[in-house]
């Protein structure tokens, strides 16, 4: 039994988990963010979402990060299909042994298949490094319907966060132009092998809108804007612009004294628009 596994074979999980890394022959790796769920209560509150969306007719996933397969076993008991995209080859090829034929288990950088996949559902319990990057890749990707995303619980207060709040960020921004973002649940650090030093919120997103290429460039304008979220909106804007190279619109005056925090995800877009002219 690896370390810290915890006593006993009550938890499928956490069988599972021992099972797929002794067969690897692995240590978890602090650098790929390589937690292991081991609890099946944890375990539930991604299927509960998944099952939700399959019997709402998302029967085809993209993994990212499946790791022992603590998600993915349950999981593809209620959908039809799923890649699996594992960036570690032991984790990987381990787990491929115990998947059912309705699972491909491809060595791969998940990110770079979140921008691409055809899949209309996504479920990663992300590596924590690399949360806001698989939103952005999601939103970009108008294949994509619905998404049900492990992420720090910090990250997914920013998703989730309304114009004036403490949280409000570029990543509230780019949720809120693209998806409806519900955060459904929270995982304990006691529920993974290793522990991580954070708890994991549980967040489902669904598509509102089609990415529109207009939205790259209201998400750089964001990006510059929220490295000085507490200035003045009318003046970091304008310098923001002409950092773009575009001219500032004269209705940037009408925002008087508000304050970058204080912008609605839409005003970044109608700059976008008044950049591109
Ligand atoms: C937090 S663990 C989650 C593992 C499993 N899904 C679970 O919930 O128990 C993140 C997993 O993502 C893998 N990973 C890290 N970077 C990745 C990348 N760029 N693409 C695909 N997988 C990656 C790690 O090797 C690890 O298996």
């Amino acid at each position: 039994m690896q370390p810290g596994l915890g006593r006993g074979g009550r938890r499928r999980a956490e069988s599972l988990v021992r099972r797929v890394l002794g067969l690897a022959g692995l240590r978890p790796s602090d650098r790929l963010g390589q937690h292991f769920i081991i609890d099946d209560r944890a375990v539930g509150e991604f299927l509960k979402p998944i099952t939700r969306a399959a019997e709402g007719g998302l029967r085809e996933a993209l993994e990212i990060g499946p790791g022992a397969g603590s998600i993915t076993l349950p999981a593809a008991g209620v959908l039809d299909r799923i890649v699996a995209v594992e960036l570690d080859r032991r984790l990987a090829s381990a787990l491929s042994t115990l998947a059912p034929p309705s699972v491909a288990v491809v060595v791969g950088d998940g990110l770079k298949y979140a921008a691409v996949s055809r899949a209309p559902l996504v479920y990663s319990n992300t590596p924590f490094n690399l949360s806001p990057a698989i939103v952005e890749a999601l939103a970009s990707n108008n294949r994509v319907s619905a998404a049900v995303l492990g992420v720090q619980y910090e990250v997914a207060r920013r998703m989730v966060a309304r114009p004036g709040s403490r949280d409000y960020s570029r990543l509230s921004v780019l949720v809120s132009l693209v998806f409806e973002a519900e955060l459904t649940g929270v995982v304990k650090p006691q529920a993974y092998y290793p522990r991580p030093q954070v708890l994991t919120a549980v967040v489902v997103v669904r598509r509102l809108r089609r990415w529109r290429s207009l939205y790259s460039v209201a998400m750089e304008l964001a990006g510059c804007a929220f490295t000085q979220r507490n200035k003045k909106a009318s003046k970091v804007l304008r310098r923001c612009l002409e950092a773009a190279g575009c001219t500032p619109p004269r209705w940037l005056e009408t925002l008087g004294d508000a304050r970058v925090w204080m912008l609605e995800p839409w005003d970044f877009v109608r700059l976008a628009e008044a950049c591109r002219g």
